[in-house]
């Protein structure tokens, strides 16, 4: 699985007019984690450091990928699985979805770069306590915490496709209506965090073929 997330995000990041990509898990399960059996057998720091790195690799590249990436999350996501919805911009839950950082209860920190992401989303100590307690965190307590930006209905637990339908449908409110450029350069912006680089990014889209053809609209924003 790991290698083929990598790969995968290197594909991605091959997909030059893409807009927005969803992270899923299937069967009813986000993801439960590293494979038990992989984690037994590479039971050494040197070990752990390569799948660390491959990981983080993965996991940086996923996120600053110039799409806009959404986590759906339904069942449960555990351990290095918690770790992976925040590789994304966005998470979606479905109503009986449940997050649980087990690290510490595997006698470990978090491998996956989820240490340093959670405390950025939810705060140092909100991040502390999830990941010492090792506890549950349903989809409710999830958007309070803002581990979660929306919720999914589902009529029931395995309506897999239902929900990714309805996560489709959320992300194209945010981009289908959009050039992929205009998409790009707005996730490129947020993603530097840094004015110099904004001012580079911006400059690549103005005069562009989106912006000429919204001008050439005279739209008026009022509704
Ligand atoms: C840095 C990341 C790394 C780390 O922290 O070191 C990790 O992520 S380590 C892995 C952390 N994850 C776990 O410890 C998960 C352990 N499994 C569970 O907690 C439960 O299986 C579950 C994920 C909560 C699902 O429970 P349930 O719905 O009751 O189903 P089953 O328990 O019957 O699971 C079905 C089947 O899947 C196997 N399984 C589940 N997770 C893993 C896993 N991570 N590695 C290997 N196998 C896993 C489980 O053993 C069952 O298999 P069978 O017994 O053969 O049916």
């Amino acid at each position: 699985m790991m290698v083929d997330l990598n790969d995968a995000v290197m594909e991605l990041e091959h997909w030059k007019t893409g807009k927005g990509v969803i992270l899923y898990g299937v069967g009813g399960t986000f993801c439960s984690g590293g494979y038990l059996d992989t984690v037994k057998n590479i039971c050494n720091s040197e070990d752990g450091y390569k799948m660390s790195t491959l990981m983080h690799d993965s996991v940086l590249r996923l996120r600053n990928l110039p799409l806009v990436s959404v986590a759906l999350v339904t069942g449960k996501a555990i351990g290095g699985g918690a770790e992976l919805i925040l590789a994304t911009d966005f998470r979606l839950l479905s109503s009986s979805s449940e997050i649980r950082f087990v690290e510490a209860r595997m006698g470990v920190g978090t491998g996956w770069a989820g240490g340093t992401l959670l405390q950025r989303l939810v705060g140092p100590r909100t991040a502390l306590d999830l990941l010492l307690t090792c506890r549950k965190v349903s989809a409710d307590e999830a958007l309070v915490l803002g581990l979660a930006d929306d919720l999914i209905e589902e009529k029931d637990d395995d309506d897999d496709e239902a929900a990714l339908k309805k996560t489709t449908d959320w992300l194209n409110e945010r981009i289908a209506h959009h050039h992929y450029s205009v998409v790009q350069t707005v996730k490129g912006i947020i993603a530097c965090d840094d004015f110099e680089e904004e001012r580079r990014i911006f400059s690549s889209t103005w005069g562009g073929k989106a912006q000429q053809d919204a001008l050439n609209k005279n739209m008026k924003h009022n509704n």
